[in-house]
């Protein structure tokens, strides 16, 4: 279900520049004088006509604002050392891990790709972790050799780092990531804090790891990990963390692990529609410092520093996506499909979690909605359905629609489904904006066939 389009006005929500989570659309969103959408002073119809459509637009001024939130706020509640990490997998790119890097955060990478892209965007090895439940020789491999640290998830992840660091070299640095046992209430496909997940050690194995791990010169447990899910509204579960995870901070510092990092992983929500009301960065990490700190007082533990990990709430607000409105089919009694030159492949969010988004006319945002359509995308797949029931103003081919909140896992998740090439991103910022990824050609989508030589020559 959608909200309506009448009462769900982006350039109108109460804008929290202290908390770009809470927004539908990117803080730098107005109108000009003609009552057009802009964002980071540009006109998002100059945009489409300038880049072409599909077209992923991010503005800088939101990024660099949630980053600094979490920052400002890790130092503002928290009394010991703290580290905001990006996880790279809401939107791994050279630009954001170089947002990242300039911001002073760390960032969580689960693959040799997101390593490459952060480190060549400025990011240095020493902040960042590397993630993974089935980490291959490479990753593990690329990460030790620039001193990232290696979040080690299972037996085989050590079993292989065993092998791989040099004898007599510098051990790896390593956090190790378990379940904490926490449900949260999100989609089942995003939640990873409960006992049946395929992530982290199981809590009933932490401790038999932990004395594996005494006097292995090979290994240096300097974190732990947990992570519950992401997209999460509530911040009890975040609360009773701390305690789960202060427990296992005091029982490896017990057995003489030199443990400083206590990262509690990610999962601020964001809003995507107007219904959504997720909690500022500040009451999250003021939440999660309190309770880490106290935890810790109780145990009379020293402080670890104390890392987290946001995807989503650092990238997903910045985020616009513009498609040309094209074909239309009207099936009277039933429904109107108005079809975008994009879909799925794009933004695979709807029709893998059902999530819901909001959008409007990018240069007729405050037309009123004269018929309610499924806006649909040009994908073979019946349910490649952006936004349903959707009121929309009546649109002609050409009309450029502006889905909000798709900077978090929409280009990271993107796919050549039906070859159908990625778009292009841009970022702006006061009246600029620059190509941060170029569009795909059909011609690229060819660079890795191979037809065998005994194929060519059929008659
Ligand atoms: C280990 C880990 N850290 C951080 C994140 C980021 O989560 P979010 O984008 O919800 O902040 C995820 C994704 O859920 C994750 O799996
Ligand atoms: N891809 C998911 C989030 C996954 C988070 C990674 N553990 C989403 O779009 O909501």
């Amino acid at each position: 279900m959608t909200q309506a389009f009448a009462s769900q006005k982006p350039y109108e929500t109460e804008r929290d520049t202290a908390s770009p989570n809470r927004n539908l659309a990117p803080v730098t969103t107005c109108l000009d004088e003609r009552d057009r959408l802009m964002v980071g002073g540009c006109l998002l119809s100059d945009l489409a006509q300038r880049y072409g459509t599909p077209l992923y637009v991010l503005d800088e001024d939101t990024v660099r604002g949630t980053c600094r939130a979490y920052r400002d706020a890790l130092k503002q509640h928290y009394p010991g050392p703290s580290l905001p990490i990006y996880a790279s997998k809401a939107n791994s790119s050279l630009l954001v891990s170089s947002i990242a890097a300039s911001e002073g955060l760390g960032l969580d990478a689960v693959s040799a790709g997101e390593l490459l892209t952060a480190f060549q965007g400025g990011m240095p090895g020493e902040r960042m972790v590397l993630h993974g439940n089935n980490k291959n020789d490479e990753e593990l491999l690329l990460a030790y050799n620039n001193d990232v640290t290696i979040v080690v998830d299972n037996q085989h992840d050590l079993e292989r780092l065993a092998e791989l660091v040099p004898a007599g070299g510098a051990p790896a640095r390593l956090m190790l990531r378990f379940t904490p046992g926490i449900e949260c209430h999100t989609h089942e496909y995003i939640q990873t804090g409960h006992l049946d997940s395929k992530f982290g050690f199981d809590p009933d194995l932490l401790e038999s790891v932990l004395r594996q791990l005494v006097g292995k010169p090979w290994a240096k447990l300097t974190g732990l990990h947990a992570h519950i899910g992401s997209q999460i509204f509530e911040l009890e579960p975040h609360r009773d963390l701390a305690a789960v995870m202060a427990d296992a901070l005091k029982l490896a510092r017990s057995l003489g692990h030199p443990v400083e990092d206590l990262n509690v992983g990610g999962g601020l929500g964001i809003r995507y529609v107007a219904s959504d009301d997720p909690p500022t960065i500040e009451q999250w990490v003021k939440v999660v410092a309190d309770a880490v700190t106290a935890a810790c007082r109780d145990r009379q533990l020293e402080l670890p520093r104390l890392l987290c990990e946001p995807g989503r709430s650092l990238v997903a607000t910045a985020g616009v996506t513009l498609y040309a409105v094209g074909s239309r089919k009207t099936i009277p009694g039933v429904r109107t499909y108005v079809a975008i030159d994009g879909g799925m492949s794009d933004n695979p969010r709807p029709i893998t979690y059902q999530s819901l988004y909001t959008c409007c006319l990018a240069d007729r945002p405050l037309a009123p909605a004269e018929e309610t359509v499924n806006l649909v995308g040009k994908h073979c797949e019946s349910g490649d359905v952006l936004l349903k029931d959707l009121p929309l103003p009546t649109t002609q081919s050409g009309d450029i629609v502006a889905v909000f909140a798709t900077g978090a896992y929409n280009a990271s998740m993107s796919s050549n489904y039906n070859r159908i090439p990625r778009p292009a991103a841009v970022v702006v910022q006061s009246g600029s904006s620059e190509l941060f990824q170029k569009r795909e050609q059909p011609d690229d989508l060819l660079r890795y066939d191979v037809l065998p030589e005994r194929f060519r020559a059929l008659p």
